[in-house]
């Protein structure tokens, strides 16, 4: 696909939470971001949650995830073609990431479900998927894919001198930026990792125990004692001792629950939503220059619970990111608009300091429809 000049990209991301799929345009032509473009989210109802996490950790081949595959595709083609016909500025490309079911990237390699090219024929538009094997097949992590895409944001804003993305999803992720540095793959422009469970076991404590799912503002948390030898034991895990780039998957640290269930419902919910702030404590340990400022995206940025005890143990200011005029929401779905843009120019979309990968690599598959 030949592409000369800045162009309106859709991206498409259905995160480790399993809450449902966000979308969001973006023009740009795969090195600076021009303009943002509208979004959309199309919540996963309860049975099909079910179904997705029912395939959770499990290959292709297996049913549950043809099962879940075929509730990916349907939600991702119900919100993408809605967008397709309402936006103003009509996409050339799509950037769809699907669900990922299992993330081993050491072993058994990388699964995001969802078939791109069913995808390319029912939008019938070019569409870029399977972002994570190519990475992975060169010894790198394949995940986070984000930081080329922070890099962007951060040169976007005009920022000077380092910076920190934080994404509080499922997962954690952090990406130290320096915007001064042109090239994201250029030595010193990046370095990337996951942090470290972020909401995830605070939602499955919440469903657990209290039927909901999630600690809607950090109110049970807020409520609650810490336990520190619960923190002190979680931090010693040998995943934080690993250096970075490193990767996780939403389940790699299954044992959370059972860790807690001496506590009552706050001080779990506490001790949990501290585990979160405390990894990411434990991740700036690693930024290559101090950063100014911490921004955070992602729904973990809505917990302000969250937010002050980020606050109360990290030394740089933690902002929330639309306080930058960013949509925090969205930056994942626009993410893989912007990496789909630089897959259909052949540029890179992982590097050494992303992911670990032995060389610059620009991963996914483009289906024409
Ligand atoms: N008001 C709120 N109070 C507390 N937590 C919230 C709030 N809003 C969202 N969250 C948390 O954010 C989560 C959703 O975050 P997000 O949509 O960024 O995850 P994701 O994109 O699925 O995950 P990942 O980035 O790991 O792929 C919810 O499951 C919940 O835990
Ligand atoms: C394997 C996988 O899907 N990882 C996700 C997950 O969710 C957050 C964190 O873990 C990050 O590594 C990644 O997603 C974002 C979009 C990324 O690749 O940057």
């Amino acid at each position: 696909m030949k592409i000369s000049g800045a162009i309106w990209a859709l991206g498409a991301m259905s995160g480790t939470s399993l809450d449902g799929v966000d979308a969001a345009m973006l023009r740009t032509d795969g090195e600076t971001i021009t303009a943002f473009g509208p979004s959309d989210y199309r919540p996963y109802s309860k049975a099909e949650r079910a179904q997705i996490a029912a395939a959770l950790g499990q290959w292709p081949g297996d049913a549950q995830v043809a099962q879940a595959s075929e509730v990916v595709e349907a939600a991702h083609a119900a919100l993408l073609s809605r967008m397709i016909t309402r936006v103003e500025d009509a996409p050339q490309i799509v950037g769809f990431h699907g669900q990922t079911m299992a993330h081993d990237p050491g072993v058994q390699g990388t699964h995001q479900a969802g078939d791109g090219a069913l995808m390319a024929e029912l939008l019938q538009l070019p569409v870029v998927w399977d972002f994570r094997s190519a990475d992975v097949q060169l010894g790198g992590q394949g995940a986070p894919l984000a930081p080329f895409f922070h890099h962007a944001c951060a040169r976007y804003l005009g920022l000077t001198g380092p910076v920190a993305f934080l994404n509080l999803g499922g997962v954690g992720n952090l990406t130290f930026v320096d915007p001064e540095i042109a090239a994201p793959e250029a030595e010193g422009a990046l370095l990337a990792f996951d942090t470290g469970p972020a909401n995830a076991p605070l939602n499955d404590l919440m469903q657990a125990r209290r039927g909901q799912i999630f600690d809607r503002d950090g109110a049970l948390a807020a409520q609650g004692k810490v336990d520190a030898d619960v923190v002190e034991d979680f931090l010693s895990h040998r995943y934080f001792l690993k250096i970075p780039p490193k990767s996780l998957d939403r389940d790699d640290f299954p044992d959370l629950s059972s860790k807690v269930a001496h506590l009552g419902d706050a001080d779990a919910a506490a001790t949990l939503t501290e585990l979160c702030a405390a990894s990411v404590a434990r991740g700036m340990e690693h930024a290559p220059r101090p950063p100014s400022r911490l921004m955070v995206c992602g729904g973990g940025r809505r917990n302000p619970h969250l937010m002050a005890r980020l606050r109360a143990l990290l030394a740089c200011a933690v902002d929330d990111i639309d306080d930058h005029g960013l949509d925090g929401d969205m930056l994942e779905a626009q993410a893989f608009a912007y990496l789909a843009v630089r897959v259909a120019r052949g540029l890179p979309t992982s590097c050494p300091s992303t992911t670990g990968v032995a060389a610059n690599v620009g991963g996914g598959v483009i289906s024409q429809p």
